[in-house]
């Protein structure tokens, strides 16, 4: 907003400074807002008018897209009327104009908006509920054990094939998208809801891919097919969940997991049985209109179509339809991007075949079907391997039709099969011999796919599973990284610890206790302890920061019980040994009996909530395992010693 800008900015300036928006909203308004930006949010608030627009504008019926592309064809004339005055031929100039725009970025991206058949989107699920600590109370039933309820699962996001779309148009009105989360669970046993999953529907023909490393994630081909991009988290599990025999009262429970989150680049191929192929001009549009009843805008010049068109060709009752696909004119040097370049040829990818037609008035038309060919090869070796079907067009044409004997012998000489015929679009001559013959040939590679004869490149193997929680992951394998010039500090890296550090709630003591056993478990605390690291040293996992103690000694046992268990393990010793001496089995027995009035922690002592046991602990002078409602005040003084499980 600096005021020495253009006039706009000053403008911007003041219309701020005299709006009323509070100053929060004020200052995220973006600086210099950008004509896609402005256009975004455009589509994006309430007018649904302008949706509607958009939406009419990418389907393929060539009659809607007009609506925004008269400035296009109002360019296109006037280079028309440009390269006639200087006596230029008409394609020439705009094969050369369109290189020269094809380089300025914001016609490109001009191009890529009126495509729609790429976008990128940012997918976050659902993150799961967290799980409850409750206990059971009720009259009569002071002591009913733990029911704490787990979290509801969070939302995924999922991509589903819908055939009534053509175009990605809807993902450009959504750059986030994100499921609902799961609901906390919460006591009296009840699971928390679930978060709502969220459909995204996308044409057949979808490909998914992961942003960052361009796998594919999956193809979404047929009507109802679904994707999980992003799988939400799972709910944490309650308190009733940790109950065991042995600690029936657990006051512990898991967080809720975090929900997967990723960029997506989606990319459409027209799925389709035909797909044609030429130089612009040739009256593959006119052949599209004549063969179906899809209305193409058609015009003498170069370029008419800039975006690929659907047709269903019907050839009567019996047989199902033929799904052709006409997509933009190819030229010399398509490759380098000359022309318009040859992204849409991803459109005739998923062809069964390809109809190359040829322009019969043309100067050289097997010139033109050879450079063709040969820029097909420079884009997809596939591709150029697809079976093709060559039809010579325009032979109502008096000069055609003089020399289409030649042409025909030639077209076959350089295609090298025999699958070449004459036909003439906007009189629709032989048009419908063609569908019938294109029919029956795309039924029989279909064929050779079923039965295996042909390889089927379409295939395309999932390489990553999205539906795999970022954070989901089978393997405990970790990594214990450190710094010679941090002694003491380690960071411990895996994903299953950072997924139980981040599903830990920390502020339950034996939630944390139970993390320091997982940690032993999984055999971190021992090769912390073997690569050096000692009580008290800083271990460091995902965001969360603790003090190393091996052994488990952050569990606080008190001294008299500690002694206890080493007179335990004196005495065990010197039992073995009197049963190596003496082989009295009688005193060995009653020996045995004795001793198992006591348990050290390590044999599971301790935590017993066995009446006996505690009464003795009791007896001892010991310690007592007091229930969440005991009641603190009547017998006990301040500065007493309390102990709870
Ligand atoms: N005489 C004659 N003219 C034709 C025939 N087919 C197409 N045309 C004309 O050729 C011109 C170009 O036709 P389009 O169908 O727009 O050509 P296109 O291949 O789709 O061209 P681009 O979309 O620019 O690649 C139009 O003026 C048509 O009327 C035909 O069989 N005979
Ligand atoms: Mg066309």
């Amino acid at each position: 907003f600096a005021p020495s800008s253009s006039s706009s900015a000053s403008l911007i300036t003041t219309s701020y400074a005299e709006s009323s928006l509070p100053t929060r909203r004020r200052t995220n308004l973006p600086a210099t807002p950008t004509i896609n930006c402005l256009s975004r949010k455009h589509i994006n608030k309430n007018d649904s008018s302008h949706r509607t627009t958009a939406i009419l504008h990418s389907t393929t019926d060539s009659d809607r897209e007009i609506i925004d592309m008269d400035t296009i064809l109002a360019d296109e004339a006037r280079r028309i009327a440009l390269a006639k005055k200087k006596n230029q031929s008409p394609s020439a100039s705009a094969m050369r104009t369109n290189q020269d725009t094809s380089t300025t970025t914001s016609n490109n991206n001009d191009k890529e908006w009126q495509f729609f058949d790429t976008a990128r989107v940012h997918v976050t699920a659902g993150m799961g509920g967290n799980g409850c600590v409750a206990f059971r109370r009720e009259k009569g039933e002071a002591m009913g054990g733990p029911n704490g309820g787990r979290g509801g699962c969070g939302g995924s996001v999922l991509f589903v094939a819908d055939e009534s779309l053509n175009t990605l148009a809807g993902l450009r009105n959504m750059i986030h998208i994100k499921a609902g989360h799961g609901v906390n669970g919460t006591g009296k046993n009840r699971d928390g809801m679930f978060g709502k999953d969220i459909r995204v529907r996308v044409p057949c023909g979808t490909i998914v891919r992961e942003l960052q490393t361009q796998k594919v994630a999956g193809e979404l081909r047929s009507h109802g097919q679904e994707l999980m991009v992003a799988r939400g988290g799972r709910g944490g599990r309650g308190n009733a969940a940790f109950m065991t025999n042995r600690r029936t009262a657990p006051k512990l429970s898991e967080k809720g997991e975090p929900g997967a989150e990723r960029w997506l680049s989606v990319e459409l191929r027209l799925v389709a049985d035909v797909g044609f192929l030429g130089m612009p001009n040739a009256g593959k549009s006119t052949l599209l209109s004549s063969a179906s009843a899809a209305r193409p805008k058609i015009a003498n010049y170069p370029f008419t179509t800039i975006v690929p068109n659907l047709g269903v060709c019907d050839l009567g009752e019996e047989s199902s339809g033929l799904v052709l696909c006409d997509i933009p004119g190819l030229i010399e040097g398509a490759a380098q991007g000359t022309g318009l370049g040859f992204s849409f040829l991803r459109h005739v990818q998923r062809c069964k075949v390809l109809l190359h037609v040829v322009d019969g008035t043309s100067e050289d038309p097997i010139g033109d079907f050879n450079i063709l060919n040969k820029e097909l090869a420079m884009y997809d070796d596939l591709l150029a391997k697809k079976p093709q079907v060559v039809v010579l067009n325009k032979v109502d044409v008096s000069e055609v039709r003089e020399r289409v004997d030649e042409l025909v012998a030639q077209l076959r000489e350089a295609a090298g099969h025999t699958r070449v015929m004459t036909i003439s679009a906007a009189t629709t001559e032989n048009v419908k011999e063609l569908m019938g013959r294109l029919k029956k040939f795309v039924d029989a590679e279909k064929k050779k796919v079923v039965d295996g004869e042909s390889e089927d490149e379409d295939v395309l193997l999932a390489e990553v599973d999205l539906s795999k929680a970022a954070l989901d992951s089978d393997s405990d394998d970790f990594e214990i990284i450190s710094d010679p010039a941090y002694p003491g500090q380690w960071r411990v890296k895996g994903p299953y610890i950072e997924q139980v550090a981040k599903m830990t709630h920390w502020e339950y003591p034996e939630a944390v206790e139970r993390f320091g056993r997982l940690l032993h478990a999984v055999g971190i605390a021992d090769e912390l302890t073997a690569r050096g690291a000692i009580d008290g040293d800083l271990v460091m996992i995902d965001e969360y920061d603790f003090d190393f103690s091996p052994g488990m000694t952050n569990m606080y046992i008190p001294q008299d019980l500690l002694e206890r268990d080493a007179l335990y393990e004196a005495r065990e010793k010197e039992t073995s040994r009197a049963m190596l001496l003496d082989n009295n089995e009688d005193e060995c027995d009653n020996e045995e009996k004795e001793e198992e009035a006591w348990k050290p922690f390590n044999k599971g002592g301790y935590m017993y909530i066995d009446k006996d046991e505690i009464v003795e602990f009791n007896d001892d002078g010991g310690w007592d395992l007091l229930e969440d409602d005991f009641d603190l005040s009547p017998d006990l003084l301040e500065g007493d010693e309390v102990w709870t499980s």
